[in-house]
């Protein structure tokens, strides 16, 4: 039985570090949602990364696509590649949550996991060209999926959150310097989930 109560009604581990974290369940409305979801799976042009790790090339287990700012930027000079150029729907989506995040972005990158067997392993978005301290908006459509974070320094202090359908989730505060996270495979039968990350590149 211990299991079973272990979510509470929002479906968050208890003690959750509401400074690092805010969720915002129903943020989109439930329709609105799946209409974007089909509509973004069919239309994005999403390409798979190939990441080096420990001199091993290996094939991210999702599919991926980013967009922003086409100027004010020197991408490439950055280490990144240029973004494609924001849709009427994505521009739509970041005017939505500037407010809420109470910052502006400049660029989004969308994840899309097909099935259960589609993660993102134990990371941090740390990279110096956002700054410090980012404020980071995550917008989920689909699939529920559980978020964990854990903290770097006792990787037993572990919390987990699940992504409900048209939620946004604000990542804060020390979040990407003190903590990882992740979205694990599941075993289970799983349908499609996108996550889409409003972030803002401020440079060197
Ligand atoms: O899919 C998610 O909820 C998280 C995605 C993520 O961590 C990332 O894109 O950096
Ligand atoms: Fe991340």
């Amino acid at each position: 039985m211990e299991q079973l109560s272990f979510f509470s009604e929002a479906g968050q581990t208890p003690g959750l570090p509401g400074e690092v974290l805010e969720y915002l369940p129903g943020f989109i409305s439930a329709p609105e949602g799946y209409n974007m979801l089909s509509g973004m799976i069919e239309h994005t042009p999403w390409t798979q990364k190939i990441v080096k790790m420990y001199d091993k090339e290996v094939i991210t287990p999702r599919l991926s696509a980013w967009y922003g700012d086409p100027e004010g930027l020197d991408y490439n000079a950055l280490g990144k590649s240029t973004p494609l150029t924001w849709t009427n729907e994505l521009l739509r989506l970041k005017k939505l949550i500037e407010p809420v995040a109470g910052i502006s972005f400049n660029s989004v990158l969308l994840n899309y996991y097909r099935d259960g067997q589609d993660s993102v392993t134990w990371h941090s978005d740390n990279e110096t060209v956002m700054g410090s301290h980012p404020v980071i908006a995550s917008l989920s459509l689909g699939q529920v999926r559980p978020f964990d974070i854990r903290k770097k320094a006792d990787h037993s202090e572990k919390y987990t959150i699940k992504l409900e359908h048209g939620s946004l989730l604000l990542m804060k505060g020390d979040l990407q310097a003190k903590w990882d996270h992740r979205i694990a495979k599941s075993s289970k039968t799983m349908g499609a989930r996108l996550n889409l990350t409003f972030r803002k590149i401020i440079g060197q």
